[in-house]
């Protein structure tokens, strides 16, 4: 069991525990009929989302090492946070500090490899994710996937294999949006205490298995967004892709109790910053958490293992 305690998931590794990594096979996704992406084991049956042939630094980084990363960011401050009002399922923006949050977030990432991006269908997670990747030193596009109509698919598709090769396809997937915050959807966070006092609307908050008046619970939660982490997206680090999700305060403690295998006591003290990157490593089937990668500035204390530093390496020779 991961120990916890009630913290944020911020902290950096120093880069002393560097492993002797094994090869590593690159085996990407698979496009389905639905234009859906899906990704099996099988070697064979893969197409990767945009037929990518992995660049140079991608495959070097890859071929040395048999791990890959998996980078967890909450959106930036949204217009509602900054009212004290719950968001849950309701569509809204950042505001211009969470817009500064995650440009920030992305120059803490700016050094890590990312092959593939899933946000939630809200905005204020793909918003979160794009501004984040126009500080990414790969340069790669990062690129929408259309697939609500054959239409969509049909009329988004890329006709350039150099073109493909500098994108990143972005799933949108309404699991990983937030919680359902029910009734108290709009509601001032400060009010509602009032109203039905503090430990009731903690337990609405942050318990396991009791949802707000007509909402999600987090367990309610769990059952969708971590369903899809294991069905669509820990198949495609299984495949050698490092994989961003950005998504929400309460879909992504649901994951992070997966991947830290916490208790329901244990996730009931886990609270995540807008905007902080986590950074988790995933190697032979199991997820190590690195911590929160500081900016490239600060040189020496980094959430880095031997196989990023080395694709930080080929960045900083290859590119300008
Ligand atoms: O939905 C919301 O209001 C926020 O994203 C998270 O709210 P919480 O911190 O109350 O879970």
């Amino acid at each position: 069991m991961a120990t916890t305690t009630s913290h944020h998931l911020v902290g950096t590794i120093q880069t002393s525990e560097i492993n002797k990594m094994s090869a590593f096979h690159n085996r990407p996704g698979r496009i389905s009929k639905s234009g859906l992406i899906h990704a099996s084991t099988s070697q064979s049956s893969l197409v990767d989302p945009f037929q990518l042939q992995s660049t140079k630094i991608d495959n070097d980084s890859r071929k040395k090492s048999n791990e890959v990363a998996l980078i967890l960011i909450r959106h930036g401050e949204s217009l509602w946070n900054e009212k004290n009002l719950f968001t849950g399922c309701v569509d809204v923006p950042l505001t211009e500090k969470g817009v500064e949050e995650a440009i920030e977030a992305g120059r803490r990432i700016s050094n890590i490899p990312v092959d593939m991006i899933y946000t939630s269908a809200l905005i204020r997670a793909q918003m979160t994710a794009m501004l984040a990747m126009t500080q990414h030193r790969r340069k790669k596009v990062p690129i929408v996937m259309h697939d609500e109509s054959e239409r969509a698919k049909a009329w988004s598709q890329i006709y350039s294999a150099e073109t493909k090769k500098q994108s990143i396809p972005v799933i949108a997937a309404w699991q990983l949006n937030e919680r359902m915050y029910g009734e108290l959807q709009g509601l001032n966070k400060k009010e509602t205490a009032d109203r039905f006092g503090q430990e009731q609307v903690h337990e609405w908050r942050r318990s396991y298995d009791i949802p707000p008046p007509n909402g999600e619970s987090l367990e309610m939660c769990a059952e969708r967004a971590v369903a899809y982490f294991k069905e669509q997206i820990e198949p495609q680090l299984l495949n050698g892709k490092n994989v961003m999700i950005s998504a929400h305060g309460n879909s992504l403690r649901s994951i992070i109790m997966y991947l830290d295998r916490l208790t329901s006591q244990e996730v009931i003290s886990l609270e995540l910053s807008t905007g902080i990157p986590m950074l988790y490593i995933f190697k032979e089937g199991k997820f190590i958490r690195r911590g929160s990668p500081v900016g490239p500035s600060e040189a020496g204390v980094y959430a880095y293992t031997r196989s990023l530093a080395l694709y930080r390496q080929k960045l900083d020779e290859t590119l300008p």
